[in-house]
């Protein structure tokens, strides 16, 4: 079983032919409203390919908050363990004209995630292969967190994203980080190669269409990415998040598990939205099969 501790987002996605400026109201051409949040999105990652999950979360007890906890247990994940609070459910306001897009993140019932319900939730914590982590919640509860798995030795994944929210601490505690480029950089310095070898099949640093790479100990790996007609890229670094777990704790090498992830994230990227675009395990190995292509 994993269990993804993380934000569940409501995002708020308004489509215009021109961004207002100020003081000014325009006429949008489109609205929608999409689950997100990074930690709902991994999860939803790995249930699509077949694992029992569950998240501990918070959001708010407003209607976005219900409609999320629905759209999680459609998934089949477990949700007794997301806490529902009076501080309004977390939003990403999303404007998008043409190419460009304007973001503004809300955490709201995300922030209100304490250690205490860390605590709470113990026993699942215990049970679970892998705990999957992100840093869209109080740094505090994430530091809980990874003291409690390393005290249960469970093995964690942690997502440093927003990487504002890494403590380097972390480091010895944790089983494997996923840095983007962007964060690796931004935590450890841009000299990936050096930064690898320092943290050997523990460091796993996304590269876009490019794939990934690791260092193994004794040789720079570099897993390429599969080739893919874009639709929407959100959501393909969670997909890949939730489909190494998934391949890792079916006892995959660490370089099977970084293809499987490619390739479940090379997936995603063709349908619009980030949990809209995940594969199921089947689509997965079809895609590893050559299947269709
Ligand atoms: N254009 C693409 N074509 C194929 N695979 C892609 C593409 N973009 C991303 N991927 C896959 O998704 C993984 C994660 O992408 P990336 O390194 O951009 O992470 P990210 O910045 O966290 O992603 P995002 O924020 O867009 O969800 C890559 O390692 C790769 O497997």
């Amino acid at each position: 079983m994993i269990t993804v501790i993380g934000s569940i987002n409501m995002d708020l996605a308004v489509q215009m032919g021109v961004f207002p400026k100020q003081g000014e109201t325009i006429l949008g051409k489109e609205f929608q409203t999409i689950p997100g949040g990074k930690g709902a999105n991994q999860a939803v990652a790995a249930a699509r390919l077949g694992s029992e999950v569950a998240m501990i979360g918070c959001v708010g007890s407003d209607s976005f908050g219900e409609t999320l906890r629905t759209v999680l247990q459609q998934e089949h994940i477990q949700t007794g363990a997301i806490t529902s609070t009076s501080v309004p459910t977390g939003i990403a306001n999303i404007l998008i004209y043409n190419n460009d897009n304007r973001i503004i993140v809300v955490p709201g019932a995300n922030y209100e995630l304490k250690p205490a319900h860390i605590e709470a939730a113990k026993e699942i914590i215990q049970k679970s292969q892998m705990v999957i982590m992100q840093l869209e919640i109080p740094t505090e509860t994430t530091a809980y967190a990874i003291k409690l798995c390393k005290e249960a030795n469970v093995p964690v994944l942690l997502n440093p994203a927003p990487a504002t929210n890494f403590d380097v601490q972390w480091m010895e505690d944790i089983t494997y980080i996923t840095p983007n480029e962007t964060e690796c950089a931004e935590i450890f310095g841009d000299d990936f190669d050096q930064v690898l070898e320092k943290y050997p099949n523990k460091m796993i640093i996304t590269l876009g269409s490019d794939g990934a790479r690791y260092f193994d100990g004794e040789y720079p790996i570099h897993v390429p990415g599969y080739m893919t007609k874009v639709v929407d890229t959100t959501g393909a670094g969670d997909t890949f998040n939730g489909a190494l777990a998934f391949a890792l704790i079916e006892g995959q090498s660490l370089d099977q598990a970084v293809y499987f992830a490619n390739i479940a994230a090379s997936l995603s990227v063709e349908k619009f939205s980030a949990q809209g675009g995940m594969p199921t395990l089947g689509s997965v190995y079809g895609r590893m099969a050559g299947v269709g292509e």
